[in-house]
C-alpha cells in the first residue's frame, strides 16, 4: 500500500510540474492539472477503479501531448507498461486536426481495456466541462460538433465500463444525441 501511495503521489507531482504553466480554456483559466486529477477522480470515486496503472495513465494522459514530456521520460519514471498506456491515449499533434480527430474514432475500439477506461473518463470530464461553460474562443457550433465527435469516439469504446458509459449517456441525452 505504501509503495502504491508513493508511486501515485510521485505521478501527481510529476504531472503538476509538467503542466505548471498551462491553464484550461475556461473563463476562470483553471490550472490545467485540475483536468488530469479530475479524470483520475472520476475513475476512483465514480467508476470504483483502483487499478494503479489505469490511475497513473489518467494522471499522465496529457503530459506528452501538451508539454515537453517524452515517452522515454515516462518509461524512466513509471516503467514500460505505463509508457505503453500513455502512448495509447496520446494524440499525434503533428497531424492535422481533422486527421487526429478521425484517428481517435478509428483507434478507440483497438485500445487496451486500461486505455479505454482512461479515454472514457477523459471524455466524461471534458463533456461535463463543456456543459458547464463554453471554452474561450469557442462558438456554440464548435461545442455542438465536439459533442457529436465525442459520442462517435465513445460509441467505439462501449462495453468497457457500465458506470462511465451510463454517465456519458446522461450527457448525450441532455444534448439530444440519444
Ligand atoms: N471542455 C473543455 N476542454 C478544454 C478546456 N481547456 C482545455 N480543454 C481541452 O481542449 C481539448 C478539446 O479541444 P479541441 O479544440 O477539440 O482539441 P485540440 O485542443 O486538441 O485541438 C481537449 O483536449 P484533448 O486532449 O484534445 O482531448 P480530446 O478532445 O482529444 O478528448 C480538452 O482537454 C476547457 O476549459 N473545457
Amino acid at each position: 500500500m505504501e509503495e502504491v501511495l508513493k508511486m501515485y503521489t510521485k505521478c501527481v507531482n510529476f504531472a503538476a510540474v509538467k503542466h505548471k504553466d498551462q491553464r484550461r480554456k475556461d473563463q476562470e483559466q483553471t490550472p490545467y492539472i485540475n483536468h488530469p486529477i479530475g479524470v483520475a477522480y472520476i475513475l476512483t470515486a465514480e467508476a470504483g477503479i483502483s487499478d494503479l496503472p489505469v490511475l497513473l495513465a489518467s494522471i499522465l494522459h496529457d503530459t506528452v501531448e501538451d508539454t515537453d514530456t517524452t515517452f522515454d521520460e515516462i518509461e524512466q519514471h513509471f516503467g514500460s507498461h505505463i509508457r505503453k498506456l500513455v502512448e495509447e491515449v496520446t494524440d499525434d499533434k503533428t497531424l492535422p486536426k481533422d486527421v487526429r480527430k478521425a484517428k481517435q474514432i478509428e483507434n478507440a475500439s483497438k485500445s487496451s481495456h486500461e486505455a479505454k477506461l482512461v479515454k472514457l473518463a477523459d471524455k466524461l470530464y471534458n463533456l461535463r466541462d463543456l456543459q458547464r461553460c463554453l471554452p474561450k474562443g469557442w462558438t456554440e457550433k464548435r461545442r455542438k460538433e465536439y459533442f457529436i465527435w465525442a459520442k462517435a469516439v465513445v460509441d467505439n469504446l462501449r462495453g468497457t465500463n457500465a458506470i462511465l458509459e451510463s454517465s456519458l449517456d446522461k450527457v448525450f441525452r441532455k444534448q439530444h444525441l440519444m
